[in-house]
């Protein structure tokens, strides 16, 4: 079955049922070592994953690891070009959970990114990044531990499909030609608007599907947080892009006011019926006068449209989100993308799971993580209905490759996430606490060292490994 590599004789696999692992107590599970300081982080977490499942099911549990290969070291194995042999795909597909380090994309030409190419081979549409303060930690920020926030980053399509052509190239000028004399005039709202002919093109693709599937799996994890932790936030720049990131919040807006009815209030419908509370006799048009600032410079067609949004609101759910109901809902607002990022250092508190598309949330999952201690404390993971690969949110730090010097916490973080995801909650737990027991003893790799006060000696990738197992 296997071209190069020989899966274990030991151990099971992990299945799918309704989208949720079945996970034996000896699964099989594929790892890809990484590029770069993929080589010191590595084994390093493998250590400490080894240790808490030794010492919290005493044998009982165990991981069987399978060393799969993708990247430069699997170009070493299998050729020029295999970035992603067959033999590594066949491999997470049968046996669903996976856990990789980072892998190198060039920029600009050369090979289309690896880590987007698994997500979409295996429909991980979700990319799960919470971003959290671990009590010690130094960050550049004042209150770090305010912020406690998700990132459900959409993980399949936006400009990530990479369908783009590059300047002057045959087809793209084609197309550039098809939308400037055909598509662009036969669209009035675009007026005379012309794209340059020495364009690169690129498309950014946002389906309702994949909108919605997203914002799903965000609302389901919401219901599963404490109540003052229930909130899903849509982050878009719909301002800007209408049809796109506009779209994702008016689609967003639908799943959670028809599936989730009964669970979800939105921030604007909670106002409306905020106002009915506090004043039972407010006319409609007042009621619409307090949700809508500007009410009174809008056309009659404008005012008409948000009375009518009021008294439907009013209709639809009084019976049943209204006098108080609405504040044990599940709250579902928006916020446009350029805001969250300084809303997220302004009023960290007021943010709990961030829904975005693909590229907003690999921008603000950099930033979240910045904001907690760096990208050394960022672990992420990408979960389709049958398959699911663990990975930290940063990439290969290449200055810092095989120099025993990288900061492990994220892929380590990434694998507490793996081992909660297999309902291994004890070992996960183990390792949280050895992370949080390693930094408040100030014995920390340099990235959180130079942060210090007063500064720390800073310890090795494998000596921090070493610490947190000793904090357990
Ligand atoms: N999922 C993946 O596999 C990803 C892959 N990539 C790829 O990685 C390559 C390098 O990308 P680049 O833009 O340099 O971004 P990186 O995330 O690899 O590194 C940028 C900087 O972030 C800090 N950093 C990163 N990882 C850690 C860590 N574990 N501990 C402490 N600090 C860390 C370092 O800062 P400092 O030097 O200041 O300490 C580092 O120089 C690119 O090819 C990119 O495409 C990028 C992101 C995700
Ligand atoms: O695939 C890459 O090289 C970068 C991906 C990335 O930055 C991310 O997923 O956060
Ligand atoms: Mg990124």
């Amino acid at each position: 079955m296997y071209e190069k590599i020989i899966p274990p004789t030991e151990g099971s696999r992990i299945t799918f049922e309704n989208g949720e692992p079945q996970v034996p107590d000896n699964p099989i599970i594929p790892f890809i070592r990484g590029d770069g300081t993929g080589v010191d982080i590595w084994p390093a977490a493998q250590k400490v994953f080894d240790a808490a499942v030794a010492k919290a099911y005493g044998g009982q549990r165990q991981i069987v690891w399978f060393k799969v290969y993708a990247g430069d070291e699997a170009c070493e194995l299998y050729g020029t070009y295999q970035y992603l042999p067959e033999d590594t795909l066949a491999a997470i597909r049968e046996y669903g959970v996976a856990i990789k380090g980072p892998l190198t994309t060039p920029v600009g030409g050369g090979i289309r990114s690896l880590n987007v190419a698994l997500r979409q081979i295996f429909d991980l549409y979700a990319c799960i990044r919470p971003c959290k303060y671990y009590a010690g930690t130094p960050s550049p920020h004042k209150t770090p531990e305010k912020l406690d926030v998700i990132i459900y980053r959409e993980n399949t399509e936006d400009i990530y499909l990479g369908i783009e052509w590059k300047q002057g190239s045959e087809v793209g000028d084609r197309l550039i030609k098809i939308l400037n004399e055909d598509l662009i005039p036969a669209t009035p709202e675009h007026g005379k608007k012309r794209i340059p002919l020495d364009s690169g093109i690129g498309i950014k693709p946002i389906s309702k599907t994949g909108s919605q599937r997203l914002v799903r799996r965000a609302i389901r994890h919401a219901l599963r947080l404490p109540k003052n932790k229930q909130m899903v936030t849509l982050v878009h720049k719909g301002n800007i892009m209408k049809y796109t990131e506009g779209a994702f919040r008016d689609w967003g807006y639908e799943l959670a006011t028809s599936e989730f009815r009964a669970e979800c209030i939105t921030e604007r419908e909670s106002w409306i019926l905020g106002n009915k509370e506090k004043n039972p006799d407010l006319s409609i048009e007042d009621n619409a006068r307090m949700i809508d600032p500007g009410y009174d410079a809008l056309t009659a067609e404008k005012k008409a449209q948000i009375c009518d949004e009021v008294q439907s609101v009013l209709d639809a759910i009084w019976d049943t989100h209204g006098s108080g109901q609405w504040k044990d809902k599940i709250m579902v607002n928006d916020r446009i993308a350029d805001s969250i990022f300084q809303q997220i250092q302004t009023r960290p508190d007021e943010y709990s799971i961030l829904a975005t598309m693909n590229l907003n949330g690999d921008y603000l999952s950099d930033a979240a993580a910045a904001v907690v201690g760096g990208l050394g404390m960022g672990p992420g993971a990408n979960i389709g209905d049958s398959a699911a690969i663990f990975e930290a949110t940063h990439g290969t730090a290449p200055k810092h490759a095989g120099l025993d010097r990288i900061n492990p916490g994220s892929v380590i973080l990434s694998g507490v996430m793996m081992l909660e995801y297999m309902g291994w909650q004890e070992a996960a737990d183990l390792i949280k606490k050895g992370i949080g027991g390693a930094i408040s003893a100030g014995e920390v790799t340099y990235d959180l060292a130079r942060l210090m006060e007063p500064p720390v000696e800073p310890l090795k990738c494998s000596e921090f490994a070493d610490a947190i197992i000793r904090h357990f």
